[in-house]
């Protein structure tokens, strides 16, 4: 023993019990010392070296995370320094993943078709059983042999649209006047957060759509019956908010366990999913129905799976229409000249159907081919979905193989690495978009006043320009569905309110960056309005 601890240990005498024979203390130092040794080793060879013939490669400086820090904090400036730095495709590790960006939009459909190499499903479903907790819908996996690819197109799609449609005006309808009895309250201004409004009307609307109405509310009577309903769905509307707040941690690989009041919400959901209370319910839409039957027939699910896998569809159908309603309703009423056009739309389409916009038709209807002819209002939810979308495009490499891109290089890509593009880029392309951070509620139409559907890069007609809903097969099979029920929504407050900003000069809130990469951001924060009923 050296001198000095010789002398520590007289002055603080440790006691006996906790006394370790020297040759203890060796081996715990060997030990320490061979696993400080293991986990550098880890980290030099756990970090890639570039290949000649692959994509530059960014590192980043912090082991494990590489570059994930810098991304995480503004995607899209880091993308736009690498691509000045490396070109078209560059490859970044973030959080131990090898991940190809592809800033290339001429290239995007070489990648979207190339499904011999590449995975599009794989993320997709493993990411979904992690957050929502359900068993594999991977059918490799063998615990389902459903086509969910299929059940989405069957249900979501074509033939199923016009029922959704009705549906969810009527709902919509209901959700937005409240009942008979409140109605006289909106004869004066009401003030709400934009953000508020929109979580509570649409997620009402569109969950009574999808899951139906409570059979037991029927035997009660009018009013009565609806505030039950009512209370209900704003009840699953706080705890999907609960869940919602955790998505972005639990995509990225944190336990559920470590959120008490997420996890409960994501149970308390669930069991609202669980067969017996489904049953219970009139009206479930076609999707719910046949996933239902699909459940039951096609895979091994416990009863709670089953329920996750509802949930999940409850999550998709949600988490990017509600602030796809907040940002068209936002920019609708800052922008004099679009609430103008657009009540005109309106107004047009209801009048020469023989509605007019008047307290004694209470209750207009619009068909798919109205709805599909309002070019304005199309416009107006494009433009705010280009400005507020961030989603990532994924596929991932089934085997290591050659990538040729459109200007005729090719580069290897290593078998389980990720290809990704950032449509934002696209989004916020001053080339392809004239003054991108603009708001310009006409963005979408041509001339003519017909849909515009010619932008340019670098001199050249692009395919690929506006990408807030995925592409190719992944290509969000809701999409049809989301855009009739924000027309509609946006339809029914113009055909029924007057509307205003409390603070007529506010700001657009800034974009929440905190769910990059997972589809349309909300708003750091909510912005007030007023309504009230328009007079006849
Ligand atoms: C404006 C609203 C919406 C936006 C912006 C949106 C966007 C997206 C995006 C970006 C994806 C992933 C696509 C990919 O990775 O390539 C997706 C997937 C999906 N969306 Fe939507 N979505 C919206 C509304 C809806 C609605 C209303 C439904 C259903 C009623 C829905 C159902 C789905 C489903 C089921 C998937 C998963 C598809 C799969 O994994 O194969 N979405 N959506």
């Amino acid at each position: 023993m050296s001198p000095s601890i010789r002398t520590h240990a007289l002055r603080y005498p440790v006691p006996t019990h906790l006394w370790m024979p020297e040759t203890t203390m060796i081996c715990i130092t060997i030990w320490i010392l061979l696993l400080s040794l293991c986990c550098c080793l880890r980290l030099l060879l756990g970090t890639r070296r570039r290949r000649p013939t692959e994509p530059p490669l960014e590192n980043g400086n912090i082991p494990y995370l590489g570059c994930a820090l810098r991304f995480g904090s503004n995607p899209l400036e880091f993308l736009r320094s690498c691509q000045r730095q490396h070109g078209c495709i560059f490859t970044c590790r973030i959080a131990g993943q090898y991940i190809h960006f592809l800033c290339d939009p001429f290239s995007y459909d070489t990648v979207i078709h190339h499904r011999r190499h590449l995975d599009w499903n794989k993320f997709h479903l493993s990411t979904s059983a992690k957050v929502f907790g359900h068993e594999s819908m991977d059918p490799s996996h063998g615990h389902t042999t459903e086509d969910l690819q299929q059940t989405f197109q069957k249900t979501l799609q074509g033939k199923a649209l016009p029922s959704l449609i009705q549906t969810m005006m009527e709902n919509l309808q209901s959700a937005m006047l409240l009942s008979g009895t409140s109605k006289t309250r909106v004869m004066d201004w009401q003030q709400d957060g934009i953000l508020a409004f929109c979580y509570k009307v649409m997620f009402e609307a569109s969950y009574l759509t999808l899951f139906g109405t409570e059979l037991s509310t029927h035997k009660k009577e009018g009013p009565f019956k609806q505030e039950v309903q009512k209370a209900t769905v704003l009840s699953a509307l706080e705890n999907f908010k609960e869940f919602d707040k955790i998505f972005p941690a639990l995509v990225a690989g944190l336990p559920i366990h470590i959120f008490k009041t997420g996890r409960s919400a994501r149970e308390n959901l669930a069991k609202n999913f669980l067969y017996q209370n489904l049953s219970r319910r009139n009206n479930i839409s076609d999707l719910i129905s046949l996933r239902m039957h699909l459940n039951d027939t096609l895979s091994n699910f416990d009863d709670l799976s089953k329920a996750k896998t509802h949930l999940a569809l409850l999550w998709a159908s949600q988490a990017n229409t509600l602030p796809v309603a907040f940002w068209s309703l936002f920019y609708l009423i800052r922008s004099p000249e679009a609430i103008k056009a657009a009540t005109e739309e309106v107004t047009k389409m209801l009048e020469s159907s023989g509605q007019t916009t008047s307290l004694h038709r209470p209750h207009p209807t619009l068909s798919r081919e109205q709805l599909d002819s309002m070019l304005v209002l199309d416009s107006i939810i494009k433009e705010a979905m280009r400005l507020s979308s961030a989603s990532l495009n994924i596929r991932i490499a089934k085997e290591a193989f050659q990538l040729d891109l459109e200007s005729k290089r090719s580069y290897h890509i290593r078998k389980d690495d990720m290809i990704a593009f950032y449509p934002q880029m696209l989004h916020f392309d001053p080339e392809i978009y004239e003054e991108p951070l603009t708001y310009k509620y006409d963005r979408f139409l041509d001339e003519k006043g017909q849909e515009k559907k010619t932008f340019y890069k670098d001199g050249r007609k692009l395919h690929n320009y506006f990408m807030p809903f995925g592409s190719g097969v992944t290509k969000c099979p809701g999409r049809f569905f989301a855009m009739y029920e924000i027309k509609l929504f946006l339809t029914l407050l113009l055909y029924h309110f007057e509307l205003e900003l409390v603070d007529g000069d506010i700001k657009t809130p800034p974009l929440d960056q905190s769910r990059v990469g997972l589809g349309i951001l909300q708003p750091t924060h909510d912005v007030d309005f007023r309504y009230k009923y328009k007079t006849p």
